[in-house]
């Protein structure tokens, strides 16, 4: 499937000069949406993944779902002051200013194998923080994936000590 057909790009959103993947097209697509999915579990699955994590919000909307392909298990990330019992933080920079990420301190069991998923790839300081968390937390990332990269971001070179699929490049 041609997935890049299925996404929605909106120029200037949120503000001049920013080319807006908007995923929402292919989310209410069933068969596009099932079919990406699909084709992200089978990039993932030799990781050999033991849980599934995935950021908020948009995130969320991938990973849960591949977790649940593969019988596994969901963790979210989510921003600062969202989890209700004990969490680990991480501050990233964010293109002015920064944000916080965090997950919970008994999320993940020590060593076990974890795969990132997100919906988009840009600069790779939500990637980047999450996977610091992780670590922090005990886990083994095995791999990140993602919908999409904007290969011109360079975020790749920010994960650069771990496997990095997208299914969908922008340059
Ligand atoms: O590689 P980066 O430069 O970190 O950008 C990518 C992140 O930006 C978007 O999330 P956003 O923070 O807008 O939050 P949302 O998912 O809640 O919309 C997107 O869903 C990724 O998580
Ligand atoms: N260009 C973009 N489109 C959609 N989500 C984004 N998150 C960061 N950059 C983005």
């Amino acid at each position: 499937m041609d997935f890049a057909r299925e996404i929605r790009v909106i120029e200037d959103f949120p503000k001049a000069g920013v080319s807006f993947k908007d995923i929402t097209t292919l989310l209410k697509n069933g068969r596009a949406y099932h079919a990406a999915v699909e084709a992200l579990v089978q990039a993932i699955a030799p990781w050999r993944p033991e849980l599934i994590v995935g950021p908020e919000a948009r995130g969320f909307l991938l990973a849960a779902p591949l977790a649940y392909a593969l019988g596994l298990g969901f963790v979210p990330v989510r921003k600062a002051g969202k989890l209700p019992a004990a969490t680990v933080a991480q501050t990233y920079a964010l293109e002015y200013g920064f944000d916080t990420l965090e997950v919970h301190a008994d999320a993940v069991r020590q060593g076990q194998r974890v795969v990132v998923v997100d919906d988009l790839l840009a600069t790779g300081g939500t990637m980047w923080a999450t996977a610091n968390l992780l670590r922090k937390v005990g886990a083994e990332v095995a791999g990140m994936g993602f919908l999409i990269e904007l290969t011109f971001l360079k975020g790749r070179d920010k994960l650069s000590d771990y496997p990095v699929f997208s299914l969908v490049q922008y340059d």
